[in-house]
C-alpha cells in the first residue's frame, strides 16, 4: 500500500496497491477542495461568467459543490449505478474527474517526487514551441506574454491532460476524450457576421449577416482581454487545403485544450519543418467562447457572436463553445478565398474515390448523409465535409472529420466506430460511468452529438487527401421529410443547377441552435450559413465544370419513405448504400428511367435489392390523396423559395422547377 501527502496537505490518497480492482478511496482530511478544483464543464461554466480570480462566495460554493461531489466519489466507487442520470451527466463527469485527478497527481508525486507539480493553476509551465519572431506577433497582437503561458502545437497527450485537469474531460474506453461544449451544442448562424468593409464588399453575396469594422474591434478586443486572463492559451497552427497550391496557413488561438485538439484534428497538421517555417498566418482565429459578447454592444442580437474579418484575416468567437463554429468558419473562409482568390469551386460535400480512379462528391446540408455515406470500404475517402474543385481535380479542405454520432452502431458504420480511439474527440456524449462506455443512443445533451478525428483514423483514407481527376459523379444528399422525393433520380444539367441554387431539405434536430424536429428549409447551395458571394456564381462555376467534365448528377433523398415524418420512417440505410453502390457500379447507367409528375425526376424502375415501394414513394404512401396533396405542397415551397433566383438564372434553369 502506498500512501502519498500532497504538497498542501489536505487530502491523502491511499492506493491499495493490492486490490485487484485497483481502486482509488479519497480520505478528506480537510475541508477545501479548491486547489484542484478544475474549470466547470461546459453545462455548469455557463451559469458563472468567467473562471477569473476565486471570490469568497465561489470558494464557498465549491466548497459545498466538493463536499455534496466527494461523497458521490466515495458511494460511487464500486457502485457507480447510485443515480443513473447523475452517472451519464457532465456534473459527474466533473465529479469523477475531480477525485481521479486528485489521486492521479498524487500518484506523481510518489513515483516522480519534486519533478511534478500538481495544482492545476500551476504557473511553472513555459511558453514554448514559438520562435522569437513568432513571438513578438503575439505581443502586436495584444497578449500579455510576461503572464499567459503559450502552449502551441502542443502534443494530443498534453492536451488530453490539460483537458482532463481544467475543463472536466474524461477519457472513454477506447482512448477519445470525451469533452463537453456547454450550453452551446450546435452552430449559432444567426450570430454569425461578416464584417462590411473594402475587401468584402465587392464581392457581398447578400446573404450575410453584415457587421461593421468598429463592433469587431471592439469583440476582438474583448476576446483578447479574455485570454489574457488566462493562465494557458493554446496555439495551433495548420493549414486548410491539401493541394500545396491553394492551401491557407491558418492559426487557431484557444482558452480551451479541447478547442486546440479539436482543430489539432481538422485542420491538416504541419510536420516539424512546416511548423517551424511556418511565418505569419494568412488567417487567425481567436477563440474566447468561454467569454461572453456584451449585449450593449452595436449590432450585438444576444450573448454569442461569430464573426469573420476579411480585411484583417481573422473570426473571432465569443459566447459559444461549439467547436464546429471554428471548422465552419474557416469553411467559410474558403467559400470566399477559392473563387475569388483563385478561381476553384468550394463545395459543401463529401467526396470519395473507387478502385478505377472515378471521384463522387456528395453534396448536402447537414444530417443529410455526406461523412456516412462517404465512408465506403470500397472506395478511398478523400473527405468528408468541405472540399474544393479546382483545375487539377478535388482537394480536402480538412486534416479530419467531423461525424455525428447518434444512433452510431459498430455494425452499421465500422469505419466510424473504429476511428474513436486516442486522439479524437467525443463532443457531448455520455457514457458509462463503470465502463467508460459512450452512449450513443443518449440524446439527453445533444442529438447533434459529435467526434472529430483525424483522416487518417479511417483505414481507406486517401492522403494527401486529394484527387487529380475531376468528378464523374455528383450526389445531391436531400432529407426530405415529407416522405414525397424518390430515393434517387437522374438529373439534367438545368436540374442540376435548379437543385443546387434551391439547396431543398430538411434540418435535422441539433446541428443549428433550436432546431428540435426535421424541418424543412431551402439552403442554397447546400450550405447557405457558410458561403459567402452570391450563391448564383457558386451556381454557375458548379455547372460549368459539370459540363466541362461530363459529371453527372444524381438526388439522393435519405429522409422519408412510406410516408412524411411522423408517419412514414427514414429511408433505411442499407438502401441507400445499394443506391450508391449502383451509380458506382454502372448499373444506373444501363437503368430504364420514368418520368414523375411534378418534379419531372427520372426515376430508375427497377435497382438490386430495393424494393419497389421504396423506389416509388407513391407506392408506399397508402393514402394516395395525402401523398399528392404533400407533393403538390412541397412544389409550392419550391416555387415561392425559387422566386429570388428567378432573374439570376436563364430560363431553363427555372422551367427546371416543378410543374404545378
Ligand atoms: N438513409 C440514410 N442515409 C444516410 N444517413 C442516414 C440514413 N438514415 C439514417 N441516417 C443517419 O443520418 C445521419 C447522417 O449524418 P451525417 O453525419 O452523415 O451527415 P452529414 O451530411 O455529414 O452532416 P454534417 O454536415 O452536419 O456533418 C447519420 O446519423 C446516419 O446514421
Ligand atoms: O458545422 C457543423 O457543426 C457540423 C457540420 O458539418 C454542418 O452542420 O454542416
Ligand atoms: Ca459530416
Ligand atoms: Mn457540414
Amino acid at each position: 500500500m502506498l500512501a502519498a501527502k500532497h504538497a498542501n496537505p489536505r487530502l491523502v490518497v491511499v492506493a491499495s496497491a493490492s486490490s485487484s480492482s485497483g481502486r482509488l478511496h479519497v480520505r478528506d482530511l480537510a475541508t477545501t477542495p479548491g486547489d484542484f478544483a478544475p474549470a466547470a464543464t461546459g453545462a455548469q461554466r455557463h451559469h458563472s461568467t468567467l473562471a477569473g480570480p476565486t471570490t469568497a462566495r465561489e470558494s464557498s460554493r465549491r466548497r459545498e459543490e466538493g463536499d455534496k461531489e466527494r461523497k458521490v466519489v466515495q458511494g460511487a466507487v464500486g457502485a457507480p449505478t447510485a443515480s443513473p442520470w447523475l452517472c451519464n451527466s457532465p456534473q459527474m463527469t466533473r465529479t469523477v474527474q475531480k477525485s481521479l485527478w486528485a489521486a492521479a497527481s498524487q500518484w506523481d508525486a510518489v513515483l516522480r517526487p519534486g519533478k511534478v507539480r500538481n495544482a492545476p493553476d500551476d504557473s511553472s509551465q513555459p511558453t514554448y514551441g514559438l520562435l522569437g519572431k513568432d513571438l513578438a506577433m503575439f505581443s502586436e497582437a495584444g497578449f500579455d506574454m510576461d503572464k499567459i503561458h503559450l502552449k502551441r502545437n502542443a502534443p494530443v497527450a498534453q492536451l488530453y491532460e490539460d483537458a482532463i485537469k481544467y475543463e472536466g474531460a474524461v477519457i472513454a474506453a477506447s482512448g477519445a476524450l470525451i469533452n463537453f461544449s456547454g450550453k452551446k451544442t450546435g452552430r449559432s448562424p444567426k450570430d454569425k457576421r461578416i464584417v462590411y468593409e473594402e475587401t468584402s464588399k465587392d464581392d457581398w453575396g447578400a446573404i450575410n449577416i453584415q457587421m461593421d469594422e468598429h463592433t469587431f474591434e471592439i469583440n476582438r478586443e474583448r476576446a483578447i482581454d479574455y485570454l489574457n486572463t488566462r493562465d494557458n492559451v493554446y496555439v495551433f497552427d495548420g493549414f486548410a487545403g491539401w493541394d500545396p497550391k491553394y492551401r491557407i496557413k491558418v492559426r487557431v488561438i484557444a482558452s480551451r485544450a479541447y478547442h486546440a485538439l479539436f482543430m489539432h484534428n481538422m485542420l491538416i497538421r504541419p510536420t516539424a519543418k512546416e511548423l517551424e517555417e511556418f511565418g505569419t498566418p494568412d488567417f487567425t482565429i481567436y477563440n474566447a467562447g468561454q467569454f461572453p459578447a456584451n449585449r450593449f454592444t452595436a449590432g450585438m442580437t444576444s450573448q454569442t457572436s461569430v464573426e469573420v474579418n476579411f480585411k484583417r484575416r481573422e473570426m473571432v468567437i465569443l459566447g459559444t463553445e461549439y467547436a464546429g463554429e471554428m471548422k465552419k468558419g474557416i469553411f467559410s473562409v474558403m467559400h470566399y478565398l477559392q473563387p475569388v482568390k483563385f478561381g476553384n469551386l468550394s463545395l459543401h460535400s463529401s467526396a470519395n474515390q473507387g478502385p478505377d480512379g472515378d471521384v463522387s462528391l456528395f453534396f448536402g446540408l447537414s444530417g443529410t448523409g455526406k461523412t456516412t455515406l462517404s465512408a465506403d470500404p470500397r472506395r478511398a475517402l478523400i473527405g468528408d465535409d468541405e472540399h474544393v474543385w479546382s483545375d487539377n481535380g478535388v482537394f480536402n479542405i480538412e486534416g479530419g472529420c467531423y461525424a455525428k454520432c447518434v444512433g452510431l452502431d459498430a455494425e452499421k458504420e465500422p469505419a466510424i466506430f473504429n476511428a474513436i480511439r486516442f486522439g479524437s474527440i467525443l463532443e457531448n456524449v455520455t457514457y458509462d460511468y463503470a465502463t467508460r462506455e459512450p452512449n450513443y443512443e443518449d440524446t439527453g445533451i445533444t442529438e447533434n452529438t459529435r467526434c472529430a478525428y483525424p483522416i487518417e483514423y479511417i483505414d481507406n483514407a486517401k492522403i494527401p487527401c486529394m484527387a487529380n481527376e475531376q468528378p464523374k459523379n455528383v450526389i445531391y444528399l436531400t432529407c426530405d421529410a415529407f416522405g414525397v422525393l424518390p430515393p434517387v433520380s437522374l438529373l439534367d444539367s438545368n436540374q442540376a443547377q435548379y437543385w443546387f441554387l434551391s439547396g431543398y431539405t430538411s434540418k435535422t434536430p441539433g446541428t443549428e441552435d433550436g432546431i428540435a424536429e426535421p424541418t424543412p428549409t431551402f439552403s442554397t447551395c447546400f450550405g447557405a450559413p457558410f458561403i459567402i458571394l452570391h450563391p448564383s456564381r457558386y451556381a454557375s462555376m458548379l455547372a460549368k465544370k459539370m459540363e466541362a467534365a461530363g459529371t453527372r448528377c444524381w438526388l439522393i433523398n435519405t429522409g422519408w419513405v412510406g410516408g412524411a415524418f411522423g408517419t412514414g420512417k427514414r429511408c433505411p440505410l442499407k438502401y441507400t448504400r445499394a443506391i450508391v453502390d449502383a451509380v458506382h457500379s454502372g448499373e444506373l447507367n444501363n437503368a430504364d428511367f420514368k418520368e414523375t409528375p411534378v418534379f419531372g425526376l427520372k426515376v430508375p424502375t427497377k435497382i438490386e435489392g430495393i424494393p419497389d415501394d421504396v423506389l416509388n414513394p407513391e407506392a408506399a404512401w397508402s393514402d394516395k390523396k395525402a401523398y399528392q396533396q404533400t407533393l403538390e405542397k412541397l412544389a409550392g415551397m419550391f416555387n415561392k423559395a425559387f422566386e429570388r433566383y428567378s432573374t439570376e438564372c436563364s430560363p431553363e434553369v427555372v422551367a427546371a422547377g416543378p410543374k404545378i
